[in-house]
């Protein structure tokens, strides 16, 4: 099968609109990437990753922040202990000044060698547990001391000499006492004797500890410094912790500034590593500067833990964020593919439902449908570029008996095989369908002469006519195929199909195994009948049957005792087309058999349904024709469809033409005696047209005799017909069964009948054939008249 498209030409419209479909196709994809960002999966990743930025950047730059801040804390407060330190170390270094000051001043006014025991007596002198205070002659011997044991010793010459010459105060390098180990430092003024002559000096020696005695370890903590440095870049004292040292020099220049405005500096001690903010101040009186340093680890220390705390949180958080934004994607993207899939089987489902709404099941060909829309479709495009198209009609002329014979897998079996050839006979762009049974409908779309389809048409039916091997065995059908040509057999599709069908069955009275093109020469008649019998063979399956029902009275009451189901068919055409014209048609054809079932089934499931409702429990009659009387499945039928819709067979008439019975009579008997094992009754249709005697009836399990309308027709009138009846109605007695008139139309005829104590009766004088709900009517109104129920 192939669908044609026309070829599409490229013109500057086309170029627009392509260049059009780029700039669509370029705003489509970012409106897609947007759309996925959209997505959930992509979504929570995203804002995760914004989040991870936001939550360490804030903690990053909290972290700085306050690291900024706390340094800028720690130069202040190296500052703030340097100028406390600064003033501490001046009231030092001036108390001792002013001592040397005081001796200088006593030795050189009252010429006295030993100013030590006055200034002592009036306490002028600090106390000797800090300093000890002493005066040294020009040879450099101790003349004087408030330390007894220095008394008599003797400094260097060339110790002297340094401090000699000097007239301002003068500090000594550290040195470290041979007695105590400490280190020592010695503050001294020079003497002067007669005339400016060098006298000697007075001293005072402290330990070098005393300068750094201030270290405070709450402030300065385990590896802060104090230091008195002298100008020349010797420290006088140092202090680190409990450490005490003096003598390391540095350069004096780099460390101290020679300005006022000090600030704290962030250095490195090449002795001991650590980082210090280092402040330093140069003592404005003396040759000296004082130095103070925090350890920045240690000032630090409080800050960096609530840092690394910040950065633990931070990760802690990112953490938790990255596996909730992992879980959310996960699930997201769960969801996602759970969707994705669902589409997809809901598309799969879409498609196997179109599939199945377009195919046939057993064969795959396409059905009826899917026919329908190509062969429209073909119509169109013929009729547009003034082409012919062909539509052939093939039933198989034996497949009934395939069935029959081999069973229904057989059938089956044989139909996908005639699927295939059908198939291997056709160009590809050629449809084959199958339209239900054996019957199938090819389209061959393009024609160039008429003769193409002869031999496609002959090609099939050589195809079809090769033995098919079934369950083991070679079997052979041929089939019958019937042609109509677009466009002089048909302009649409339906004239088309039915003209193919029509040739078909022409075919069929040709003697099968032959194809025939559609001829309009057919005579009405034969087109008529043939039309009505196509229609007649769909009519079940487009559910074009009714049932209508007329009352049985019975004659001393008038009540109804029963009903007659009575078929109609609603002719989309033709409307209500009475059973006289179709039934001898399905009668020939063999189509009364299946319709006649559908008769007994609506027939049996409308009666208990009305049971169902409440409605008196009546009987239904139902018509059997010989083709019926004669299929060997009724038995099996009839019992089917009594348990299949629950009817009481001993509410089921068949009513059977008297004709039938007297055919075969030992075949009668069988299937009457059937029938009432199914405890159905039995009536006698059309009583007193043939000419069956009472003993001939005798034979027979019956239950009703129905005298014939043309008998009851003429009873007032013709005196035949009245003794006809009586005597019918006699024998009807006579034998036991319920006789009933059909066909009472006037009131005498009623009167006549009720007079010759007729059981029951039937005719338009009480009612016609009427349709279901019409008819229930009728039964509630004689259920309200009565009062009776069930
Ligand atoms: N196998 C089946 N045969 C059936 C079925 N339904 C009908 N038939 C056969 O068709 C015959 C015509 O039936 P229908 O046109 O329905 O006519 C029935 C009544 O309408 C008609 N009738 C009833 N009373 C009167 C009347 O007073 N006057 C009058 N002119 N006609 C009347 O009689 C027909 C019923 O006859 P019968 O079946 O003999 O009781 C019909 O004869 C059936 O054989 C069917 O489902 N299956």
């Amino acid at each position: 099968m192939a669908i044609q498209r026309a070829s599409v030409m490229a013109s500057a419209p086309d170029i627009v609109h392509r260049e059009n479909a780029l700039a669509d196709g370029t705003s489509h994809w970012f409106r897609r990437g947007f759309g996925q960002a959209r997505e959930a999966y992509i979504l929570f990743p995203l804002l995760a990753v914004l989040l991870l930025v936001v939550i360490w950047s804030g903690t990053l730059y909290l972290i700085k922040v306050e690291q900024a801040r706390a340094q800028q804390a720690i130069a202040e407060a190296s500052l703030e202990v340097g100028a406390t330190y600064e003033a501490q170390i001046l009231r030092a270094v001036r108390e001792i000044d002013q001592t040397l000051k005081l001796v200088k001043y006593t030795y050189e006014s009252e010429r006295q060698p030993n100013p030590l025991p006055k200034l002592k007596a009036r306490a002028l002198l600090p106390s000797p547990y800090l300093f000890d205070v002493s005066v040294v002659d020009a040879s450099g011997r101790v003349v004087a001391s408030t330390q007894p044991s220095e008394a008599g010793s003797r400094m260097a010459k060339d110790e002297l000499q340094t401090l000699g010459p000097d007239t301002a105060l003068s500090i000594s390098r550290p040195w470290k006492s041979p007695v105590t180990g400490e280190w020592k430092l010695r503050f001294s003024r020079r003497l002067d004797g007669g005339e400016g002559a060098f006298a000697g000096i007075a001293m005072v020696e402290v330990d070098a500890a005393y300068f750094v005695s201030s270290y405070d370890a709450s402030k300065l903590g385990d590896h802060g410094l104090l230091g008195l440095l002298g100008t020349d870049g010797v420290f006088r004292a140092r202090r680190s912790g409990e450490e005490v040292s003096a003598g390391d020099s540095i350069d004096y220049a780099t460390v101290v500034p020679d300005t006022e405005n000090t600030e704290a500096v962030r250095t490195t001690n090449a002795g001991d590593g650590v980082w210090r903010y280092t402040s330093a101040r140069q003592l404005y009186d003396f040759p000296l500067a004082v130095i103070v340093g925090l350890s920045e680890e240690e000032q630090l220390a409080t800050v960096n833990q609530q840092a690394r705390t910040y950065l633990w949180r931070a990760a802690g958080g990112s953490l938790m964020l990255v596996l909730l934004a992992g879980l959310l994607a996960r699930m997201s993207w769960q969801l996602v593919q759970s969707r994705l899939r669902a589409g997809e089987a809901k598309i799969a489902y879409a498609e196997s439902v179109e599939y199945l709404a377009y195919h046939d099941g057993l064969t795959a060909l396409p059905n009826r449908s899917l026919f329908s829309k190509l062969l429209s479709q073909s119509i169109r495009e013929a009729s547009r570029y003034d082409r012919q198209l062909a539509v052939l009609f093939l039933d198989l002329d034996r497949f009934k008996q395939v069935n029959d014979t081999l069973g229904h897998d057989a059938g089956d079996q044989l139909l996908k095989e005639v699927a295939l050839r059908l198939e291997a006979c056709l160009r590809g762009s050629d449809t084959v369908a199958r339209l239900g049974g054996d019957e199938f409908v090819i389209l061959l779309p393009e024609l160039s002469q008429d003769h193409d389809v002869a031999t496609t048409a002959q090609k099939i039916l050589t195809a079809i006519a090769r033995p098919f091997n079934l369950q083991g065995q070679e079997f052979r059908v041929t089939a019958s195929v019937g042609i109509s040509v677009f466009p002089q057999d048909g302009l649409d599709e339906q004239t088309l199909k039915k003209n193919a069908d029509i040739a078909m069955y022409q075919a069929k009275q040709c003697g099968k195994n032959n194809f025939q093109f559609y001829s309009a020469k057919l005579n009405a008649d034969s087109l008529e009948r043939l039309t009505l019998e196509l229609s007649l063979r769909h009519a079940l399956e487009r559910q074009e049957f009714q049932l209508y029902y007329q009352a049985k009275r019975d004659i001393p009451s008038g009540q109804i005792t029963g009903m007659e189901a009575l078929l109609r068919w609603n002719h989309p055409d033709l409307g209500i087309v009475a059973p006289m014209q179709f039934i001898p048609v399905a009668e020939e054809t063999g189509l009364i058999v299946p319709i006649g079932k559908w008769v007994l089934k609506t027939a049996c499931r409308q009666n208990v349904a009305w049971q169902r409702q409440g409605l008196p429990h009546l009987g239904v009659a139902v018509n059997l024709t010989a083709r019926q009387f004669a299929d060997e499945n009724l038995l099996t039928d009839l019992a089917e469809i009594l348990a299949e819709t629950g009817m009481d067979a001993r509410l089921l008439e068949l009513e059977i033409a008297e004709n039938l019975l007297m055919q075969d009579v030992k075949r009668a008997l069988g299937v009457l005696t059937g029938l009432k094992r199914l405890q159905v009754r039995i009536a006698i249709d059309d009583f007193g047209i043939g000419y069956s005697s009472l003993s001939a009836l005798e034979q027979f399990p019956l239950d009703v005799i129905k005298i014939d309308r043309s008998c009851v027709c003429d009873i007032s009138s013709v005196s035949e017909d009245k003794a006809l009846t009586e005597a019918i109605i006699a024998m009807g007695r006579t034998l036991s069964l319920t006789v009933v008139a059909q066909g009472v139309e006037t009131k005498e005829q009623a009167d006549f009948l009720r007079d010759n104590a007729c059981d029951e009766f039937q005719g338009f004088y009480f009612n016609k054939p009427v349709p279901a709900d019409q008819f229930k009517l009728l039964l509630q109104a004689q259920a309200a008249d009565t009062g009776l129920g069930t």
